[in-house]
């Protein structure tokens, strides 16, 4: 969740003639690290098989996901967790549900309803509406001095969400962020990787001017090609990195610098600038 950077929600009524999975699949090669699975309408069953088509997808990159209201879903597509807003289920019966390792995000509109996310054990928070959005109309913007709030005092990561695009991304991150995340700038964009690209490097460009100790992390950090999507990773072995991909302790082999790397290798394998790495997860041991 912490190298977590840029957050993309599912929107499909802006991408009518677009499937949902190649607009996904667009945003994570374009460097969407997160992705959320909303959609306000669906029947159970269709959201259910939403979010199992979502989760092939993201497993295949290595990108987490979380279902939008609903933990009984995100459990039973084996999503990494749930995202819940201040009218939805509580903390602390989605964790009952899902269980320490699970990821559980909450919305917060003010710094009392931020401090009381942390309190009761929420992963990240999602920071907003920071501009107006017609995403979530007739919800008061939170502005970005919001932001700055969150920025002074929240320690668990926090997303700015709300009316976000490349044009006013840099303010908020001026104000503080160092996450982003959004729904129409992305999925109504006819090129969703090229949104997520410009995000992104407005984020990198914020962090390059942040603090010598966060410049000492990304010196440790390499860029590697994951699958063909280019990713950056502080793991130091193949292992690390499978891990980051949940593929630890999967039926999974790789490939690395082309060469075939047998699993029993992969603690002893180390990771450099540059690597290309394919990994293929096989499921119910086929
Ligand atoms: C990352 C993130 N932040 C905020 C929201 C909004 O959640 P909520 O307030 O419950 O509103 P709905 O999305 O359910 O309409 C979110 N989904 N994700
Ligand atoms: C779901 C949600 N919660 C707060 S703002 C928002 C909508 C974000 O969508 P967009 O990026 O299109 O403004
Ligand atoms: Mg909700």
């Amino acid at each position: 969740m912490d190298r977590c950077k840029l957050y993309v929600i599912t929107g499909e009524t802006y991408h009518p003639n677009r499937g949902l999975l190649e607009v996904m699949e667009s945003a994570i090669l374009g460097g969407a690290d997160l992705v959320q699975l909303r959609d306000k309408d669906a029947p159970a069953r269709e959201l259910l098989e939403k979010a199992r088509a979502l989760r092939e997808l993201t497993r295949r990159y290595g990108v987490p996901l979380i279902v939008n209201d609903h933990p009984e879903v995100a459990l039973a597509a084996d999503a990494d967790g749930v995202h819940l807003g201040q009218e939805d289920a509580p903390i602390a019966a989605a964790r009952e549900l899902l269980g320490p390792d699970r990821l559980i995000g909450i919305s917060t509109h003010s710094i009392e309803q931020a401090r009381a996310a942390e309190r009761a054990g929420a992963d990240y928070i999602g920071v907003g509406p920071v501009f107006p959005t017609a995403t979530k109309p007739g919800r008061t913007a939170v502005t970005t001095s919001f932001v700055a709030e969150a920025a002074a005092e929240i320690r668990i990561p926090f997303f700015a969400i709300g009316g976000i695009h490349p044009g006013n991304a840099a303010e908020v991150l001026a104000a503080g962020a160092k996450r982003l995340c959004a729904v129409s700038a992305v999925v109504g964009n006819p090129d969703p990787g090229a949104v997520c690209r410009e995000m992104r490097s407005l984020i990198e460009r914020s962090e390059r001017a942040a603090s010598p100790e966060d410049a000492a992390v990304r010196e440790r950090a390499k860029e590697v090609t994951v699958n063909g999507v280019l990713r950056t990773t502080e793991a130091g072995t193949l292992l690390e990195l499978a891990a980051e991909f949940g593929l630890a302790d999967k039926n999974a082999v790789a490939e690395h610098n082309g060469e075939v790397a047998r699993k029993a290798y992969w603690p002893f394998l180390p990771l450099k600038d540059g690597d290309r790495i394919e990994f293929v997860h096989f499921v119910g041991g086929g």
